[in-house]
């Protein structure tokens, strides 16, 4: 799989892949939902979103993901362009394409992602801006999914602050075929609240900003491996890889995510940890910053 060209990247129909380098479950509100501190960064591989003017309110899913979405009646795509239309007082007429390239609940935001494309590519041909509370009111991952850029996460995932500046790195992403539900995984944490993380303003290097990181970690993990062993394997297999940094898992799961040097380096691992039924990118840590 190859990497979005650094044009492509920055089109609002890309819903670029999302992962967690730290998680932290700092608290949790009277409804239930987790106050989270993260480090998100959105390395250029993902979904693909175009929007074309129709009649009515359509979706059409095709790529290698797209089986997993066939039962699913209420996608985010649509919930996204409906409650965007009402806001706006527009009628939501418009036909997406969605190419679905990310493996379906799986920690790294697929759906999130998809949603705020969906909101970015309305926002524009409306001309008008994307209200915080409705994005948030769609998954606590859409905010921080409409940002695409590294950043600082906490509250339950609306308050985004600067991440520290990053150095060049890679990852690796592997999913091993299990899909995995958010709300059980939150449900299976058990044991005390992490404090905020501590990070510096900056990192030099790759290996210094693992080094960090390999103090931190996610809290979501040991639950996640509880419900899905393989997840175990999964980290294994990529802390074995070649100059491997640090593996952990992201978000609520399956897919873990290893931190490596360089694109070169990730991608070279990414292919040696093919396996059947295994999902493996390699490449840049992070998109190119937008030209011009
Ligand atoms: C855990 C994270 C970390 O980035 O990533 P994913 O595993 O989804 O990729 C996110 O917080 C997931 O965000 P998202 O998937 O949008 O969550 P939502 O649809 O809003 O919530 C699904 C369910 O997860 C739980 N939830 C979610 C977010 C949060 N801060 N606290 C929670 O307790 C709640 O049980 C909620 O009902
Ligand atoms: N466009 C979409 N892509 C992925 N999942 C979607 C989409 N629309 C609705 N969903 C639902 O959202 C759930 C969460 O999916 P996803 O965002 O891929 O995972 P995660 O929240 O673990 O990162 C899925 O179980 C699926 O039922």
């Amino acid at each position: 799989m190859t990497d979005a060209s650094p044009g492509f990247a920055c089109a609002p129909g890309f819903a670029c892949a999302k992962v967690n380098l730290h998680l932290h479950v700092t608290g949790r509100r009277a409804d239930g939902y987790h106050l989270l501190d993260s480090l998100v960064v959105f390395p250029p591989v993902g979904d693909t979103l175009s929007l074309a003017p129709a009649a009515g309110l359509s979706l059409a899913v095709d790529g290698p993901f797209a089986p997993a979405l066939s039962g699913e009646g209420d996608n985010l795509v649509l919930r996204a362009a409906a409650r965007f239309a009402a806001h706006a007082g527009r009628a939501p007429e418009a036909a997406f394409r969605l190419v679905k390239t990310l493996p379906v609940a799986s920690g790294i935001g697929g759906g999130s992602a998809d949603a705020a494309a969906a909101l970015r590519l309305l926002a524009a041909r409306w001309n008008l801006p994307i209200p915080p509370d409705l994005a948030l009111a769609l998954g606590a991952d859409v905010p921080v999914c409409l940002a695409r850029r590294p950043v600082r996460m906490s509250g339950i995932g609306e308050i985004l602050a600067p991440a520290p500046d990053l150095p060049e790195f890679g990852l690796v992403l592997v999913n091993p075929g299990v899909a995995v539900s958010t709300p059980a995984i939150f449900r299976a944490r058990a044991g005390e609240f992490s404090p905020q993380a501590d990070l510096p303003p900056a990192w030099p290097t790759a290996g210094r900003m693992a080094a960090d990181l390999a103090r931190l970690g996610n809290d979501l993990q040991t639950p996640a491996i509880a419900l899905a062993p393989v997840i175990a394997d999964v980290l294994a297999a990529i802390a074995a890889a070649d100059s491997c940094l640090l593996a952990r898992m992201s978000g609520s799961g399956a897919t873990c995510f290893g931190l490596f040097p360089d694109a070169e380096a990730a991608r070279r691992a990414a292919a040696g940890l093919a396996r059947d039924g295994w999902w493996c990118w390699g490449g840049a840590g992070q998109m190119a910053p937008a030209q011009g």
